[in-house]
């Protein structure tokens, strides 16, 4: 399994959290930026991840922000990303479960340290059911279709 990793400087110090729960775990991953705190635009970061994971050269992407709100709404401007915002280690099982999340975005200015690794651990570790969900996973793709020029 690779990550694909994004911040803006809102979400960066969370960022290299992550990045060294990762090297703990051994999960190879790729750091695409923000690499300071420096002021920058999020929707860079958050399609950077995005194309990423789209293109097939990552299995799941992670991405912060200050509230994980506008970077996950940049990545999920992206054809074929389902983007989450997760703050609780309940909807990071079910947005694997049932909606097949591929990118997971958390807000450093929401949740602590602590309770965002155990969300990336969840999440990271959790299967898609399938079933009854794919058929509504596959309508969220119609609708992709629908808008696609
Ligand atoms: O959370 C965010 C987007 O949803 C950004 O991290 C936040 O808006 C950045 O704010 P500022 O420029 O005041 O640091």
């Amino acid at each position: 399994m690779k990550i694909a990793l994004g911040s803006d400087h809102g979400g960066y110090k969370l960022k290299e959290v992550i990045k060294k729960y990762l090297e703990e775990k051994q999960i190879a991953y790729e750091d695409f930026g923000t690499h300071s705190t420096e002021s920058v635009d999020y929707p860079e970061f958050g399609m950077k991840v995005a194309e990423a994971v789209t293109a097939g050269n990552y299995e799941k992407g992670i991405i912060c922000c200050g509230t994980g709100i506008g970077i996950s709404i940049s990545a999920n401007k992206v054809p074929g990303v389902r983007c989450a915002v997760v703050s609780d280690t309940f909807s990071a099982q079910m947005s694997r479960e049932h909606n097949n999340a591929n990118i997971l975005s958390l807000g450093e200015r929401v949740v602590g340290q602590g309770l965002a690794l155990k969300i990336v651990e969840v999440w990271l570790s959790t299967e898609f059911a399938g079933g009854r969900h794919e058929k509504r996973v596959n309508k969220i793709l119609d609708i992709e279709k629908k808008y696609r020029k």
